[in-house]
């Protein structure tokens, strides 16, 4: 296979008086699996739809192999967020419609279709009309018309995030063995879904990239220990006087567990713990623990993606 390279150059789309997307750039390689993670309007899905070339930027440029996105459309999969599809039609019948739509033979449809269903797990549901698919049947469906035609891109938006927790699983494994032949970004606001799959995140908010790692760098460059609290009863107290504390630099209340980022932890957590009795915390026990991506996410954006509660 060739391979291919996506650059995006300080992409931007407006809305209006909106600015969705401002000033992303990105490069991504042909073994890449990127995840694009942000919490909801920061922007994804106009990215997404600006990559695939359904939306056109209002400034800035995409190129695949140095050529623009029009004449290398049929390069790309695309999974929408929420796909479309003519509920009378069978599994057979769509994919015969989409891939004619990417211009794929007769011949072509007819090798292709039985084993792209087959990777997906739809084999045996070829003449089943789309009104009697499942949600994470008609999500199998999805991916099955974005590889049908072999893309060396596959650009997913919320793959999985609709799903219950067995479609999800489902979706994940197909897409851990698509990645092994095609570059992949996807995006999803549940940072678990990605770290599943992908070796690098692009965290976005309001438009802009915060952060472009590698897992692996993400852990070593910006995780930080932190002290972990387990309480029982009320903390409103203690958290009033936690946000006056100026090495404190970041809290995140999980259940009844108080994740702190401290400013020179070893020294700092004396003066804290000191203020948790004064408060009278019902303390049930403290740890210093590395960050998880999850943490450094709220960290860089400021935004708890699984909406715990956080000041
Ligand atoms: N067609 C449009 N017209 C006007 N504003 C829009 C349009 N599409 C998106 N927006 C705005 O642009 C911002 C980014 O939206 P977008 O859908 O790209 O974000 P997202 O990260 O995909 O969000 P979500 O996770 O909720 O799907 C939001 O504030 C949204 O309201």
């Amino acid at each position: 296979m060739t391979l291919m390279k996506i650059e995006l150059k300080q992409v931007s789309k407006s809305y209006q008086q909106k600015e969705a997307v401002k000033h992303f750039s990105l490069s991504i390689a042909p073994n890449d699996c990127i995840g694009l993670i942000g919490p909801n309007g920061a922007g994804k899905t106009s990215l997404i739809k600006m990559i695939v070339g359904v939306l056109e930027p209002t400034s800035g440029t995409i190129l695949i192999d140095g050529e623009v996105i029009e004449k290398r459309k049929d390069t790309i999969g695309y999974l929408p967020q929420t796909p479309q599809f003519f509920s009378w039609m069978t599994a057979e019948e769509t994919l015969s419609f989409m891939g004619q739509l990417s211009h794929m033979t007769p011949a072509e449809l007819v090798r292709e279709i039985p084993l792209v269903l087959e990777k997906v797990g739809l084999k045996g549901e070829e003449k089943t009309k789309i009104e009697n698919f499942s949600g994470g049947m008609k999500q199998r469906l999805g991916i099955a018309q974005a590889i049908l035609h072999h893309p060396k891109f596959l650009v997913m938006d919320e793959p999985v995030s609709a799903l219950d927790p067995i479609g999800r699983r489902e979706v994940l494994d197909i897409l851990t063995e698509i990645k092994k032949e095609t570059a992949i970004i996807f995006s999803t606001h549940i940072l678990s879904d990605a770290n599943e799959i992908c070796e690098r995140f692009c965290f976005m908010k309001q438009g802009e990239k915060i952060l472009d790692q590698t897992v692996d760098e993400m852990l070593e460059n910006e995780a930080s220990d932190q002290l972990v609290i387990t309480y029982k009863g009320a903390i409103d107290l203690f958290l009033k006087e936690l946000k006056k504390e100026q090495a404190v630099k970041n809290i995140v209340v999980r259940g009844h567990q108080l994740m702190l980022t401290v400013e020179n932890l070893e020294q700092n957590k004396i003066p804290i713990l000191q203020q948790l009795i004064a408060c009278q915390v019902d303390l049930l026990s403290y740890s210093i623990q590395r960050e998880d991506l999850e943490e450094i996410f709220f960290k860089k954006v400021g935004v708890s993606l699984a909406n715990n509660g956080a000041f």
